[in-house]
């Protein structure tokens, strides 16, 4: 676990310093993919290294696994620093793709034949098993980006920073940028932060997620715990939009959102409230979407029928987030 207590950070400039960071509190849990996400200039990439000891905060703690960071310092903090890989997109143009993978375990002195069996498992682990005696330029951005992850992973870190890893890729190759963090993550373990200004790369591929704006974090916490949160500007910009006219609400007794997640909710919790309870939902804004693998719905639901609030109840106890009724309520539109 990595937490970072009330960090600020500010930069020099030539009229007032630049604050980057002010009074950051979050945790990232070991074996997540966390997401720092926000718009540009928000502190992520500062963050990032902050969290990556590459970045002293100004003020504040970095823990590992509650040690304080901030009192490491000569051999000790290079010793934690090497437990963070950091993907640095820049390959060595003159090396093959195996080369690059290679370059941190040969600056560790490792002998040539473990150096090879660690590139190869890192190159499957990538997709380019085949690739080892290509030249990056003979590569695609996706790939060099995966190639850049690799050699990141070479001295199997427990950290691995990830700066905008998508920044630069074409739209198609992007998944499986982030699926070999999600890999990184999987089989070899390690805990990933990344960072994004795009909120499609954390619904695909992370687990916890923060917000940042303006060198604050505006909300935190797993994705499937902020879903459910109402007013989340996180749920808000990963869920379907609800958002209907006025006009579509008049026509029943009331309308709710409901969030739905997982394979059992979406297919079958409207039905069965519906038959159970004798009512009738109709959609009438939301749809669906995908967390990582797990299938997500929201729906602005217009709902007629007595037993309404029991079968909205009931759904809720099976771990549908239900909002308050909106504004549809047919006498007020009326
Ligand atoms: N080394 C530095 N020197 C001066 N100012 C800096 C430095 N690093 C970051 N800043 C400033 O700190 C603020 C936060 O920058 P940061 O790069 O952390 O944001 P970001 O959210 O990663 O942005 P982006 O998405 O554009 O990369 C910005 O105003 C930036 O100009």
């Amino acid at each position: 676990m990595i937490t970072v207590e009330n960090v600020s950070k500010s930069f020099p400039s030539s009229d007032t310093p630049v604050t980057a960071l002010r009074d950051v509190n979050l945790s990232v849990s070991a074996g997540s993919l966390h997401g720092l996400i926000g718009p540009g200039g928000a502190g992520k990439s500062t963050l990032a290294r902050c969290v990556a000891l590459r970045e002293r905060p100004d003020r504040g703690v970095v823990r590992y696994d509650g040690m304080d960071t901030s009192r490491l310092a000569g051999r000790r903090l290079w010793g934690a620093q090497r437990q963070v890989g950091v993907v640095d997109p820049d390959l060595l143009p003159e090396r093959t793709v195996a080369g690059n993978v290679a370059a941190p375990l040969e600056r560790m002195g490792l002998d040539p034949a473990q150096r090879r069996q660690r590139v190869g498992t890192l190159l499957d682990v990538i997709g380019l098993g085949r690739s080892g005696s290509r030249l990056p330029a003979e590569l695609s951005a996706g790939q060099q980006r995966r190639v850049a992850v690799a050699r990141a992973l070479a001295t199997a870190p427990s950290v691995l920073l990830a700066d905008e890893p998508t920044e630069g890729v074409a739209s198609e190759e992007s998944a499986a940028v982030l699926s070999v963090l999600d890999r990184a993550r999987a089989e070899l373990g390690a805990t990933v932060v990344l960072t994004t200004r795009d909120a499609d790369v954390a619904r695909r591929v992370c687990d916890e997620v923060a917000l940042l704006d303006r060198g604050r974090v505006v909300e935190s916490g797993t994705l499937l715990t902020l879903l459910g949160k109402p007013g989340s500007p996180l749920a808000e910009a990963l869920l379907p939009r609800v958002a209907t006219a006025r006009a579509q609400l008049s026509g029943y007794d009331r309308a709710v959102d409901v969030v739905l997640v997982g394979f059992a909710a979406v297919g079958a919790l409207l039905p069965e409230a519906s038959a159970r309870f004798d009512v009738d939902f109709d959609t009438i804004g939301g749809g669906l979407t995908r967390l990582g693998d797990t299938p997500v719905a929201r729906f602005r639901l217009g709902v007629e029928g007595q037993r309404a609030d029991a079968a909205l109840a009931w759904m809720a106890e099976r771990g549908a987030h239900v909002s308050t009724p909106l504004f549809g309520l047919r006498d007020a539109a009326a």
